[in-house]
């Protein structure tokens, strides 16, 4: 039973009553993660509770809400998170490692390459990389908020075997068991469409912030980078090793045959957008169900300054997101050319091909409803 998993842990069940971090908790789930490292697993954490951790010592009497707010307490309790976990590791004569990231790290191959050289030195030592998001830095537009995103991101950069990520609830339910009492656990999940995430709902409790939806969207990004994906909850010794080993009191997601070159994956969720594209309805069916291109006659509109060789966001006609690709065409290009045939576009403007997208550089990101996916 080898392999890499990543295993997240979030806000909610890291920490006390009244929502500063319980250092007993931290000392259990380093015993969880050191006993799957003895059975010959590599293990990565990506963890939050930094603001759970700081918010007191800074002086503020709860969790704050506002941005510099939360990013003051993420500052004092990033040091003593890691404290606390590097105690609780080194009981089990492991050494931990702190690595913080942002966005801009995954989108930006470059500092992406040396965060996961990094990270595979460090496990070549034995060590358990400790991650979180670096929350002085993150910027509100680029900023994962949960961590849920983030392990997913983790998950497929150091090509993981399985991503863990546990909470405060036994897996995905019909409903918010909260709210719904007749709710029922999810088993297993083979392929996420819309209706999944039309029962999902926000965070329960006062300190976690994606609830179930970023979990999905979660598993969403790592299904499609070829990692399961399982989603749950370890309160006893034993638990977690129990869901590595595929019985685990949670939602497994599978992952299909069909996941995503690293290109592909990088263009539909690692990447930055530059801009925005609006395709009219037969474009969008192509692009949805057709494995098409993205032709001229089918463009409605630009948004953005964007230059050929940039990832594009395109939305329907109704706004929502389709997916992403790249661009052939620069903005003003595809202003001059939009709706025109493609003999007329390429007389119009000079570009080096004639599809504005084509079909081996796009993304759909768009969740399908139930009934598409077996159209
Ligand atoms: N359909 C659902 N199934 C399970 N949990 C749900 C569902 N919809 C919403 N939730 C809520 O999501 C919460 C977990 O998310 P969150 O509080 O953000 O945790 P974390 O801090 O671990 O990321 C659960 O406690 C539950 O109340
Ligand atoms: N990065 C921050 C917040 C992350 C957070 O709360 O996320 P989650 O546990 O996924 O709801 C922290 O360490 O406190």
């Amino acid at each position: 039973m080898y392999g890499r998993i990543v295993v997240k842990i979030g806000s909610s069940s890291l920490t006390s009553e009244e929502g500063g971090l319980s250092r007993d908790k931290v000392r259990f789930y380093a015993g969880e993660l050191a006993e799957l490292k003895r059975s010959g697993r590599q293990v990565l954490l990506v963890t939050s509770g930094a603001i759970a951790a700081g918010f007191r010592p800074i002086g503020y009497p709860s969790r704050p809400k506002l941005v510099h707010e939360k990013q003051a307490a993420a500052a004092v309790g990033q040091a003593l998170l890691m404290q606390a976990y590097q105690e609780a590791f080194a009981a089990h004569g492991l050494a931990a490692a702190q690595i913080l990231l942002t966005r801009p790290d995954f989108s930006n191959r470059v500092r992406a390459q040396h965060a996961m050289r990094t990270i595979e030195e460090l496990l070549k030592h034995g060590v358990v990389p400790i991650i979180n998001e670096n929350d002085t830095v993150a910027t509100d537009e680029l900023k994962f908020s949960e961590n849920d995103t983030l392990s997913a991101l983790v998950a497929n950069l150091v090509k993981a075997d399985g991503l863990y990520i546990l909470t405060d609830i036994e897996g995905l339910y019909t409903a918010d068991p909260r709210k719904d009492p007749d709710a029922k656990r999810i088993g297993q999940i083979d392929f996420i469409s819309e209706d999944l995430y039309r029962i999902a709902g926000g965070a329960g409790s006062a300190v976690g912030t994606g609830g179930m939806r970023s979990k999905i969207e979660a598993a969403r990004i790592a299904m499609g980078g070829g990692v399961a994906t399982f989603i749950g909850r370890v309160t006893e010794p034993g638990d977690l090793a129990q869901a590595a080993g595929g019985s685990g009191r949670g939602t497994y997601f599978t992952t299909s045959l069909h996941t995503l070159s690293s290109k592909k994956q990088w263009i539909g969720f690692l990447s930055i957008p530059q801009g925005r594209i609006i395709v009219d309805e037969g474009a969008e069916r192509a692009l949805l169900h057709g494995g098409k291109s993205l032709l001229p006659a089918g463009v409605a509109g630009a948004e953005g300054d964007f230059h050929p060789g940039d990832v594009v966001e395109v939305v329907g006609a109704d706004g929502s997101t389709l997916g992403r690709g790249v661009t052939n065409y620069a903005s003003w290009q595809l202003i001059a050319a939009a709706g025109l045939p493609s003999e007329e576009a390429i007389r119009r403007v000079d570009v080096h091909r004639v599809e504005v997208i084509h079909r081996d550089e796009w993304v759909t990101t768009h969740v399908l409803k139930e009934a598409e996916i077996h159209e």
